[in-house]
C-alpha cells in the first residue's frame, strides 16, 4: 500500500524496486495528487508538465483571475504551446487550479512551491511569499508528504525556515515527511521545453530519504537524467551559484566594453576574436542586466553569509550603472554633433529586460528611461511585446518611427521586430546601439555601441578588415 511519496519504510524497503515502481505508478497514475503552489510564468508551465505524465495536479494561486483563467482551460501565460496543453489537462481532468490553499494542501501528498521570490530595497530578500505558502501547506500536511521547492531561495532556506515551521506548525517530525530542493532551471520563452529536459534536474533533502522521493517525483517529468546532489543546502546554492556566474561574467564583459573607450577599439571584435579559445567565454556587453533572476540571485547569497563576497558586490554595482553609461554616451555623442540631451527627442527601442519575452521586471531600459527623464530629454518608447503606457512611458509603433521627430535612438532590447526598420527613410540622427544589434556602418545616421568609444583606426576600416578576414581565410 502506498501512502505517500515520501516514506519511512525500512532500508529493505527501500531497495524493492517493486516498491520504487508501485510508487511511481502512483504518482503518475493520479492517486498521488500534486499541488503547485504559484501559477505564474514558471508556475503554469509546471504545473502543466507533471499533469502531462498523468499526474493529478491542483493548481494553487492566491490571484482569482489566475484562477478563474486556468479552471476553465484557458492560460494567461505567453509561452509555446502551453495554451493547447492546459486546455487539454483541464480538459480530461488532469489539472485544475483553487485559491484554496489550506484544501489543496489536505487533498495533496506532493506540494510544490514556486512562487516568486524577491528582494527588498536594500538587497535583503523577500521570503514572504513562500512562507505564506508553507504556512498553507502545513494546515494539510500529512505523514509520508513531500515538499518540494523549486522558487529560488538563499542557501539554508530548507533547513532553517521552511522544515521547522512546518514541524512546528504540524507537529510531525522531520523523518515523518520530505523536503527537497529542486531548482527551476527555466527561463521565460522556453519553459516547457525547458522543464521536459533541457538540462539535468538537480534534486536536494533535508535528508537522504527526500532526495529519493524527489527522483521519483522527476524521473517522468524529464527526459534528462536527474541529478541528486548531497543535501538540499547544495541544491539551493547550485541555482544562486548559477545566477552570480551570469552576473559576474555579463559585468566583467561591460567593463571591458567601457575600457574600449579609451582604447578606441571595438570591444565585440575583441571579445568575439578572444572567445576563438575554449577556456574563454566572455558575455555580451549591454545596458544592464534585467529579468527578476540574475539581478536578485547575488543578494541570495551576500545576505546569507558573514564571508566578505566583493567580487559578486562589485558585478552587481557594475551592472547597475549600465543604464547611466548608456545615457553618458548618447549625451556625449550628442554633444559631439552640437546637441544637447536636455532638449532632445529620444526614442527607446525595447522595453523588455530582453529579446522576444513580454516581461518588465527589472529591464534596464526602464532605467535608461529614467535617467533620460531626469536629464531633460523627452522620451518615447517601441516594443512590440508590450505596451509602453502600460508603464506611464508614452508609445510608438515601429512603423510610425520614419514620420516622428526624433534626435536620437537608443536600441536597449534588439527584438526581431527592429529588423524591419528602413533606416534609410529615417532623419539623420545620433544612434546609441546598446546591444549592437543593427548593421547601419553604411547609413547617414551617427551610431555607436557601448564598446566603440572612437571610431576604428581609419586605416583598418569595416571592408578591410572583412577583405583582411578573407585574406585570413585562404
Ligand atoms: N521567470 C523565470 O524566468 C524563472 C526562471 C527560473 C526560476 N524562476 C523562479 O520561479 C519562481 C516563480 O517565478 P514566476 O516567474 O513563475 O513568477 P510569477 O510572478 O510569474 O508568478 C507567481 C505566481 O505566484 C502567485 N502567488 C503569489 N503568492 C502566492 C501564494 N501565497 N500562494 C499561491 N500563489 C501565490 C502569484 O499570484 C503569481 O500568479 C521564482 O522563485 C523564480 O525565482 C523563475
Ligand atoms: C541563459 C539562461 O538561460 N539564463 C537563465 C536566466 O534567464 P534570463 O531570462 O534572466 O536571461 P539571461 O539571458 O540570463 O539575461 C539576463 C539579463 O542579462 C542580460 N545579458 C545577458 C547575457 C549577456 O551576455 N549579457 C547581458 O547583458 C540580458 O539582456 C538580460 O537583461 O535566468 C533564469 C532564472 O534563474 C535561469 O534559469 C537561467 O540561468
Amino acid at each position: 500500500m502506498v501512502s505517500g511519496l515520501y516514506d519511512d519504510a525500512s532500508e529493505a524497503d527501500r531497495r524493492n524496486d517493486s516498491t520504487k515502481a508501485d510508487r511511481r505508478d502512483a504518482l503518475t497514475s493520479g492517486r498521488l495528487p500534486v499541488a503547485v503552489y504559484g501559477l505564474g510564468k514558471m508556475g503554469l508551465p509546471l504545473a502543466a508538465v507533471f499533469a502531462d505524465t498523468g499526474m493529478r495536479v491542483l493548481g494553487v494561486d492566491v490571484d482569482p483571475d489566475v484562477v478563474d483563467c486556468v479552471a476553465n482551460g484557458d492560460c494567461h501565460v505567453e509561452e509555446p504551446g502551453l495554451a493547447p496543453l492546459v486546455a487539454e489537462l483541464v480538459e480530461t481532468g488532469r489539472l485544475d487550479a483553487t485559491t484554496d490553499g489550506p484544501a489543496a494542501a489536505a487533498e495533496a501528498a506532493v506540494h510544490v512551491i514556486i512562487v516568486p521570490t524577491l528582494v527588498r530595497d536594500g538587497g535583503e530578500p523577500d521570503l514572504s511569499t513562500v512562507e505564506a505558502v508553507v504556512a498553507d501547506i502545513s494546515t494539510g500536511l500529512a505523514p509520508g508528504d513531500l515538499v518540494v521547492l523549486e522558487s529560488t531561495v538563499p542557501p539554508r532556506t530548507a533547513r532553517d525556515v521552511v522544515t521547522p515551521t512546518l514541524e512546528a506548525e504540524t507537529g510531525l517530525d522531520r523523518g515523518e515527511f520530505g523536503v527537497a530542493v529542486c531548482p527551476e532551471r527555466t527561463a521565460s520563452g522556453r519553459a516547457l521545453r525547458d522543464i521536459r529536459g533541457s538540462y539535468p534536474k538537480v534534486v536536494g533533502g533535508i535528508d537522504a530519504e527526500s532526495t529519493r522521493a524527489a527522483l521519483l517525483l522527476y524521473a517522468d517529468v524529464t527526459s534528462n537524467r536527474v541529478t541528486p546532489v548531497a543535501d538540499a543546502t547544495t541544491a539551493e546554492a547550485v541555482k544562486v551559484f548559477e545566477g552570480i556566474y551570469r552576473d559576474v561574467n555579463i559585468a566583467l564583459a561591460n567593463e571591458l566594453a567601457t575600457t574600449c573607450d579609451d582604447l578606441g577599439i571595438s570591444v565585440r571584435e575583441a571579445i568575439e576574436t578572444a572567445n576563438q579559445l575554449p577556456v574563454c567565454d566572455i558575455h555580451d556587453p549591454g545596458p544592464g542586466v534585467g529579468g527578476h533572476c540574475i539581478p536578485n540571485y547575488p543578494h541570495f547569497l551576500m545576505d546569507r553569509v558573514e564571508t566578505e563576497t566583493p567580487l559578486t558586490a562589485t558585478a552587481r554595482a557594475v551592472n547597475e550603472r549600465m543604464p547611466i553609461v548608456t545615457v553618458d554616451r548618447l549625451e556625449h555623442e550628442l554633444e559631439r554633433t552640437g546637441g544637447e540631451l536636455r532638449d532632445a527627442s529620444v526614442a527607446v527601442l525595447g522595453l523588455t529586460y530582453r529579446a522576444g519575452v513580454p516581461e518588465l521586471r527589472n529591464a534596464p531600459a526602464l532605467d535608461v528611461i529614467a535617467e533620460l527623464d531626469r536629464r531633460g530629454a523627452s522620451v518615447v518608447a517601441v516594443d512590440p511585446f508590450v505596451d509602453p503606457e502600460s508603464v506611464d512611458i508614452p508609445g510608438l509603433p515601429i512603423d510610425d518611427l520614419p514620420e516622428t521627430s526624433l534626435d536620437a535612438v537608443v536600441l536597449t532590447t534588439p527584438h526581431t521586430a527592429f529588423d524591419r526598420i528602413d533606416w534609410e527613410t529615417i532623419d539623420p540622427l545620433v544612434l546609441v546601439d546598446a546591444r549592437d544589434a543593427l548593421s547601419l556602418e553604411n547609413t547617414h545616421h551617427r551610431v555607436v555601441t557601448l564598446g566603440v568609444g572612437t571610431p576604428p583606426d581609419e586605416s583598418t576600416t569595416a571592408q578591410d578588415r572583412s577583405i583582411l578576414g578573407q585574406v585570413d581565410a585562404q
